[in-house]
């Protein structure tokens, strides 16, 4: 068996299609929604991804609003610059961008974020929410790597109904925020947690139907540990040299065996990456049209 590919940068430019026409909509009723970025130091990574943040909103018309500040700035230089953006207008979401330097208190940072602005879905308000509203909607914006596989599955008919998920790895931003998403009504799949103290990940990954991987670890996920025909999704960044390029590459968590077992796998990158990004510019989109009630 060779599985397909969850091709998340096609599946991403659709999604930026549809949202091009809402913003448009919102734009036919003089609202304009507006992405804010705080970006503190000059860490290559980070500002490679502001920049693709706000090059993705020009695409599909959302206003750009930047805040950057030097390696230097101060816990309080930090929250000040957070208040403005809570406070202006022109943004209806933003994000600060992760990490932040060394010595800052990132907990005290994110939860100055007004929950309504809180574009990434991560503020403990949302967070909350999630827990407590198991049968209802949720209208307020939820993580977007979480939501951007769950999208990624479903726009390629893998139904998650009853299906046994197991996930690897206890971050915030993917492994602890995507079981609230996967064990509500209307997805109802069964999740298991694993991390860094599960005794035999193998028993556990041997009978998932879906393997969802976010341990960060390279190659971690073989395709002796997969269960013939299950789906594997792949969140897992890790950087190494290309020793022919010498350039450096993204390296993620499933080995490229798994290919040979699996009957849909999500390449890395090409896969959660791009729609981890589309899912931003969604929760901003959304944020404006509860503007409008
Ligand atoms: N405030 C936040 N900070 C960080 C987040 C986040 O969601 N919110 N996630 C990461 C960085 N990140 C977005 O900020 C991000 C990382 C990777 C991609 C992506 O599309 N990657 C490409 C590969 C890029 C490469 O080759 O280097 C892919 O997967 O195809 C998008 C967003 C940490 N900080």
């Amino acid at each position: 068996m060779t599985a397909q590919l969850l091709d998340g940068t096609a599946t991403a430019a659709r999604i930026k299609a549809e949202l091009t026409e809402r913003v448009a909509a919102l734009a036919a009723r003089s609202v304009r929604p507006g992405l804010g970025t705080l970006l503190v130091g000059d860490d290559p990574g980070s500002r490679w991804y502001v920049a693709g943040k706000h090059k993705d909103c020009a695409e599909v018309g959302i206003a750009s609003i930047r805040e950057d500040l030097p390696a230097t700035a101060t816990q309080d230089e930090i929250e000040a610059a957070v208040r403005r953006l809570n406070e202006d207008p022109e943004c209806t979401g933003f994000i600060v961008q992760l990490p932040l330097p060394k010595g800052i208190d990132t907990n005290r940072v994110l939860e100055l974020v007004d929950p309504e602005k809180d574009a990434d879905g991560l503020h403990p308000t949302n967070l909350g929410r999630l827990v407590l509203r198991v049968n209802e909607p949720v209208t307020s914006p939820l993580p977007c790597t979480p939501r951007g596989i769950i999208d990624l599955l479903l726009r390629h008919d893998i139904d998650l109904r009853g299906a046994d998920v197991v996930i690897v790895g206890r971050g915030v931003t993917v492994g602890r925020s995507i079981g609230l998403l996967l064990t509500r009504r209307e997805i109802n799949a069964t999740v298991t947690l694993t991390h860094t103290g599960t005794e035999d990940l193998a028993e556990h990954t041997r009978n998932a139907d879906v393997v969802i991987a976010a341990a960060g670890v390279p190659g971690i996920i073989t395709a002796d540990i997969i269960k013939p025909g299950a789906v594997v999704i792949d969140v897992g960044v890790s950087r190494s040299t290309d020793p022919e390029t010498g350039k450096s590459r993204v390296v993620g968590d499933v080995d490229p065996g798994v290919r040979e077992v699996a009957s849909w796998v999500s390449p890395n990158p090409g896969g959660v990456g791009p729609m981890t990004r589309a899912m931003l510019l969604t929760n901003v989109v959304e944020t404006a049209e509860r503007l409008l009630g």
